[in-house]
């Protein structure tokens, strides 16, 4: 609650000035009906009609002023509560775009979504509601206590007591809609993540025919969710049918001791009306402590989840200087490098480097750490042993620096939603026309493009679905051509390309070699003949280095790989 009203702490002045108005205000607009009908009673008890009239219409405007101050206390809390729901979105959202790669890729898209969608609505109650029914509940008990024990102490210690009692069996709710809450809020989780996969899976599920199961498996999940969420709102209806019964009944009782307080002389008729509504404005929010504080806690958990995302650690902008230059030949080089995503390493114990200007080729098994190797290179996750870059530690230059350092191609190609042109300038928004057509040009784009009707303004579609595996990567390619960026990181590019295309882009990265260091993952090995080094990866260990030539002559892994690939077995 602490750390969420921080983000409240902005417009403090004028959220609480807001939230203190409409308790008031609240509290009044009570106060004027039941003085009002007090006023009336005592008027037709006194035979005063002209009297009553004139009540009515001053109540009437008083009444209509407090609305309207009701309505603008309100209007300001709640665009306050806005503005501070919007910071905890981006801070969170900001958190999941630029926190440890090894903190985002462990989550669920689905739970993301919940978290930044869901919880952040829930989080914002706190501030749309929470607060202000707290203040409310503050300012009506203290006043009506008051008040009561004004009108008289008898009616305040009976109706004191009463209201006491229904605060008991009320918190005996707390506890249970508690968990109940909790575990509806667990499934909202798992339903939309199973949701999430059954969307972006759509195509490779029809394929599979798996699409009747996994349609199963979301109908168990929503069936699941609906039961957990009845089983809150059962307990919830149960409380509210125990607070309708609680509210009836004090009406009752208090009318009862006014009555017996008007006989008696203590109080005058035109009172009974105010210790009833008194009895009301005590009782009810004493009976219903227990589902705020339930609903509060439905909130705050929301806000937990997602203060957990705004903890994320960041990477380290704020990065020490990068550590001197030492080794100024080298475009990269790696000392025992070492690394795994958990507890298994992917990578032990690399060594390796490569001169500016020149090609390697990383070749091996499927699984034996290439594409791990090339997201260290970017510097995604961190690593043990020494890896640099252009002479300087990865690790020690900050993470915006190293990205520019390099452009990256991943193995599968995802576009953005907007143009083709739109995605190839995507990194580099000050780029001329000129320039992206040229690097269209040089990735292949250029020779599909003349076919669409749209030309570079075609849409792509949500993560390039209107375009072929191939046409994606060459869209890819040019982007990272366009970044000219000093290291060119290809994973697998050519995968999805026709031989004419690839052909192309071979001959593309041979007029760049001399100029850009290029890093080339690769499992067809005759694309990699004539890269300057080879590196051959087995199990996250190096085995072998060297030309192809003088791999060939070690009859070793290399010639291995090669034989099998002759043999038809690929990667
Ligand atoms: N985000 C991740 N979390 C946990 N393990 C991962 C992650 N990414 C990859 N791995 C594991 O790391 C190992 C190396 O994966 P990597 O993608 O680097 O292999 P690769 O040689 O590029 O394979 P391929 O040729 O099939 O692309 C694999 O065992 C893989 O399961």
């Amino acid at each position: 609650m602490k750390r969420l009203l921080t983000y409240i702490l902005p417009w403090k002045r004028s959220y609480f000035t807001g939230s203190i108005v409409v308790s008031v205000s609240s509290y009044c607009e009570n106060m004027i009906m039941a003085l009002l009908l007090g006023r009336v009673l005592g008027a037709v008890a006194t035979g005063s009609f002209q009297k009553a009239k004139s009540d009515i219409i001053l109540y009437a405007v008083l009444y209509l002023l407090i609305l309207l101050i009701v309505a603008i206390g309100k209007g300001i809390s709640n665009r306050d509560a806005n503005l501070a729901t919007k910071d905890i979105r981006l801070k969170a959202f900001d958190r999941m775009i630029n926190s440890k790669l090894r903190h985002i890729v462990k989550r669920h898209s689905g739970d993301a979504l919940v978290r930044l969608d869901g919880d952040v609505n829930a989080a914002s109650e706190v501030f749309k509601s929470t607060v202000q029914s707290a203040l409310s509940l503050i300012f009506t008990l203290a006043a009506t206590i008051v008040t009561l024990f004004a009108v008289s102490w008898i009616s305040g210690v009976v109706l004191l007591l009463f209201g006491l009692v229904m605060l008991w069996i009320n918190i005996k709710f707390i506890a249970p809609a508690r968990e109940r809450y909790a575990i509806a809020r667990k499934h909202v989780g798992i339903t939309v993540m199973d949701m999430t996969d059954l969307l972006s899976n759509a195509e490779m599920l029809r394929f599979c025919g798996e699409n009747a199961i996994l349609l199963d498996r979301y109908e168990k999940d929503c069936i699941t969710l609906q039961a957990k969420k009845m089983s809150a709102v059962k307990l919830t209806a149960v409380q509210n049918t125990l607070g309708q019964i609680q509210a009836s009944f004090v009406v009752l009782f208090s009318i009862g001791i006014g009555f017996l307080l008007w006989k008696t002389s203590v109080i005058s008729i035109e009172q009974i009306p105010v210790l009833q509504n008194m009895g009301s404005m005590l009782v009810n929010p004493l009976s219903s402590i227990g589902f705020m504080i339930a609903n509060m806690q439905n909130n705050l958990m929301g806000g937990v989840r997602v203060l957990e995302l705004v903890d994320l650690p960041g990477e380290d902008l704020e990065q020490a200087q990068a550590k001197s230059v030492m080794d100024i030949e080298n475009a990269i080089s790696c000392k025992r490098l070492t690394f795994g995503y958990d507890e298994k390493p992917v990578l032990d114990q690399i060594s390796f480097s490569l001169p500016r200007g020149k090609m390697l080729a990383v070749v091996g098994e499927s699984g034996s750490g290439k594409s791990t190797l090339l997201k260290l290179l970017m510097g995604l996750y961190e690593y043990k042993g020494s890896f640099t870059v252009l002479g300087k530690e990865i690790s020690s230059i900050p993470p915006d620096e190293v990205r520019r350092l390099t452009a990256y191609v991943p193995q599968e190609c995802p576009l953005f939603e907007g143009t083709i042109f739109e995605n190839i300038s995507l990194g580099r928004s000050d780029a001329t026309e000129e320039e992206v057509y040229q690097a269209a040009s040089e990735a292949g784009v250029a020779e599909f493009v003349k076919d669409f009707h749209n030309g570079y303004h075609t849409q792509v579609g949500e993560w390039g679905v209107q375009l072929s595996g191939g046409q994606r990567q060459k869209i890819s390619i040019a982007r990272a051509l366009l970044k000219d960026a000093p290291i060119l990181l290809f994973d697998e590019i050519t995968s999805s390309i026709d031989s004419i295309s690839e052909q192309y882009i071979q001959e593309t990265m041979e007029k760049l070699r001399g100029d850009k260091t290029i890093v080339v993952v690769a499992h067809r090995l005759s694309t990699i003949k004539k890269a300057d080094r080879i590196i051959v990866m087995d199990k996250g260990r190096l085995v072998e280095t060297g030309s192809h030539e003088e791999l060939m002559d070690k009859e070793g892994f290399y010639v291995k790989l090669q034989k099998l690939q002759a043999l038809g077995f690929n990667g």
